[in-house]
């Protein structure tokens, strides 16, 4: 089992440091473009290999794809963060050719991987790496849902004084500031409604401190965050390469499903060894189909700029 993570930065780095300590693949690939970088990284996560007790390898490599050949899953983190004050959208014009010369080269050499998308705009650069590299839809999944559930949870064990392990909530929607939908009227804590212990007031600023997570790390420490969407990234790989079946939301190619085609937004999705496998269905409120609908207007709307850019043809 092989595993590629592109880009050695601090998200990449991190994913490719809880893949190793988890055991799971015989080698880890961490790829940069930046001249002996990954090969600094992937030496220093080594040498944590005799206190930490792991057997994985991990090599470090310069745009170096022959070394990547033949893995099952590849993490895309290459591209730049946002700084204080920026949207992830602003990062398109930068991120989207990055995005689409790593799927390409990654598929010469890998024709069969799952390739999961982490680099921001998340949704549209999911879309452009499906729309460009002709993958089956379900071997091109985006991190985000995973992420967002996960500081979900985290606000809501603020609140409640609760373990995050005892609560059940996600997210849904496109993985942006303004378009991210936290799911407090279905969360629960071991099954009893979260709304049962919190008044409108305290939901809503749940929501809205859910929904700003990444803004509001970004601001405090300058650049994004990545410690919890490196394990974000990491535990979605577990349950590619564990064929675990586990439920995330993920953004994925939607055809129909939750009312929407021709875009790639997070749902939940059942995720195995065929990459993401089915679309969960759930009933959403009038004013959750609402919010789903305005979200995937922006996050299409985003799409578009890959088409008026002519990184991608219609
Ligand atoms: N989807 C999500 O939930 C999250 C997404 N992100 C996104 O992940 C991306 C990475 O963030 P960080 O790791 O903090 O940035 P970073 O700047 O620490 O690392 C990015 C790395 O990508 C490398 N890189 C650039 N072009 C490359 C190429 N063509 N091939 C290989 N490597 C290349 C850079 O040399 C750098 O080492 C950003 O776009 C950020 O917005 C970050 C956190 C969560
Ligand atoms: O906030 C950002 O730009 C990075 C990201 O997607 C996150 O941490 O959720």
């Amino acid at each position: 089992m092989k595993i590629t993570v592109v880009g050695a930065g601090a998200v990449g780095a991190t994913t490719a440091d809880n893949l190793v300590r988890r055991n799971i693949a015989e080698e880890i690939i961490l790829l940069d473009i930046k001249e002996g970088f990954a090969e600094g990284k992937a030496q220093d996560m080594m040498q944590t290999s005799a206190l930490l007790g792991f057997d994985s390898k991990i090599k470090g490599v310069t745009n170096d794809y022959l070394s990547t050949a033949g893995s099952e899953v590849a993490v895309i983190t290459s591209g730049i963060p946002r700084k204080p004050g920026m949207t992830r959208e602003e990062l398109i014009g930068t991120n989207a050719n990055i995005v689409k010369t790593v799927v390409d080269n990654l598929i010469k050499h890998s024709p069969d991987i799952i390739i999961l998308i982490v680099s921001n705009p998340m949704d549209t650069m999911t879309y452009l790496a499906l729309k460009s590299s002709g993958l089956p839809k379900n071997r091109i999944i985006g991190m985000g849902g995973a992420l967002d559930s996960a500081r979900f949870k985290y606000q809501l064990s603020d609140k409640l004084n609760a373990s995050a392990n005892d609560l059940n909530a996600i997210v849904i929607g496109g993985h942006g500031d303004t378009t991210m939908i936290p799911l407090i009227k279905h969360a629960t804590w071991n099954s009893v409604a979260v709304t049962d212990f919190l008044n409108e007031d305290e939901q809503a600023d749940i929501v809205k401190k859910t929904m700003v997570g990444g803004a509001t790390l970004t601001a405090l420490i300058g650049t994004s965050a990545w410690y919890a969407p490196g394990a974000a990234a990491a535990a979605m790989v577990e349950s590619i390469v564990k064929d675990q079946n586990r439920l995330f939301t993920a953004s994925v190619y939607l055809e129909g499903e939750y009312g929407q085609e021709d875009i790639n937004i997070g749902v939940p999705v059942i995720i195995n060894k065929k990459g993401w496998d089915k679309i969960v269905p759930m009933k959403l409120s009038a004013e959750e189909e609402e919010l789903f609908k305005a979200s995937a207007d922006a996050v299409r709307k985003m799409n578009q700029v890959l088409f008026d850019e002519g990184v991608l043809k219609k």
